[in-house]
């Protein structure tokens, strides 16, 4: 059976229908969509209203006509009644949740290599009931995955390199951080970060670097301890365990980024990393959404299939206003398309 994607719909009060009908009618992605096909898990009906409102109000917005795509539904009583665009409730919790549940189901029966998910609200999901941090614990849990990890990956418009962020901790509170954050837990993310690299982009010798916690990687423990309590020796030992990978850090979470920041804009040579470990959300997130909203894709690793994911959330203040930008989905389908091809070769070669 030939290779096939799985699209979520996401969270149906929010951009993520929008941007699907955007991101699919986009004649690059749409050549791409020709070499494999897509099917988008969700409410046609709802696809279907999305696109006729927006093309009423708007005649020039260019949209994939649902009648023309591939659509699992996934019917939901009332639901057009039940979902307010703009904001994230039980209804419209319960159907994303659903939409993300059908598609992983119908992944691991083997009719999709790969799932890109559309927006959720994790308020919304909570309010129908289905407590988890993210969609990404939900495809862990399904998939029974004990080792998983969340990579966002962008390419550069202005000179094509790519950055490569893995947190080490995702959705938990700030101040449970340093709590969490162990050895144990950053070899397993570590190990996870050298096999992607390895199976997905083909770098067996990568550079990585690692940042510390505190500020200045807490300046010899006079600003924070937990680089020497343990950061720095776990360091060493990765580096006599991984004589082949270059590992530097712990590199002071401020400056960490500005090798990262010549790298993308251009404009100097330098020698950034092919990977980049941030300890904590917003370390990693704010410097990659900073230089990459528009286009970063959020990858979870460790999964038995390719799961890609924009890096935007639901947007509930422009839902509707046929105003969302599609470049990061696109970018999410590119990928995803990407790396199911290079895990089948991967599998030919093995
Ligand atoms: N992939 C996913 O499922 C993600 C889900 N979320 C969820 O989304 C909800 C809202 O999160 P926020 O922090 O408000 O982030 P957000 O990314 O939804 O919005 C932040 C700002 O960026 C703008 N924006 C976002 N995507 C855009 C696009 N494609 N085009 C133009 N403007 C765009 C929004 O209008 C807003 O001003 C939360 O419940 C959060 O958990 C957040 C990030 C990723
Ligand atoms: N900040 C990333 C994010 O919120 C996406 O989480 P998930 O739903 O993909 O687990």
């Amino acid at each position: 059976m030939g290779q096939r994607v799985a699209i979520a719909l996401g969270d149906p009060a929010g951009i993520g229908p929008e941007v699907v009908l955007k991101a699919l009618a986009d004649p690059t992605v749409g050549q791409t969509v020709g070499q494999m096909p897509m099917t988008v898990v969700g409410s046609r009906s709802l696809l279907q209203q999305t696109y006729e409102d927006l093309v009423a109000r708007m005649p020039d917005i260019v949209l994939a006509n649902p009648k023309d795509l591939t659509v699992l539904d996934v019917p939901h009583p009332n639901l057009e009644q039940a979902i307010q665009l703009g904001v994230g409730n039980a209804a419209s919790g319960d159907a994303s949740f659903r939409y993300l549940q059908t598609a992983i189901d119908r992944t691991l029966a083997g009719e999709f290599q790969g799932i890109v998910t559309a927006p959720i609200a994790k308020s919304a999901w909570k309010a129908a009931g289905h407590v988890y941090p993210g969609q990404t614990e939900l495809l862990a849990e399904k998939s029974g995955s004990q080792r998983f990890g969340m990579l966002f990956v962008a390419r550069s418009p202005h000179t094509a390199w790519t950055l490569r962020t893995l947190l080490a901790t995702t959705h938990i509170p700030l101040r449970s951080v340093p709590d969490v954050l162990s050895p144990a837990l950053l070899t397993l993310k570590l190990d996870l970060l050298i096999e992607c690299l390895h199976q997905d982009f083909g770098i067996t010798h990568p550079r990585i670097a690692v940042a510390g916690l505190n500020p200045h990687s807490g300046e010899q423990g006079q600003l924070g301890h937990e680089e020497q309590d343990w950061l720095i020796a776990w360091l060493n030992d990765m580096r006599d365990r991984f004589p082949q990978i270059t590992l530097e850090g712990p590199i002071p979470p401020d400056t960490l980024w500005v090798k990262p920041a010549q790298a993308w804009f251009g404009g100097q040579t330098v020698q950034a990393h092919d990977a980049y470990l941030a300890l904590y959300h917003d370390q990693g997130l704010i410097p990659v959404k900073l230089m990459a909203f528009d286009r970063a894709v959020n990858t979870t690793i460790g999964l038995p299939f390719v799961r890609t994911s924009p890096d935007h959330g639901t947007a509930f203040d422009i839902a509707g206003k046929g105003i969302a930008d599609a470049t990061s989905f696109q970018a999410a389908i590119q990928l995803a398309i990407e790396l199911v091809q290079q895990r089948s070769l991967v599998n030919l070669i093995d």
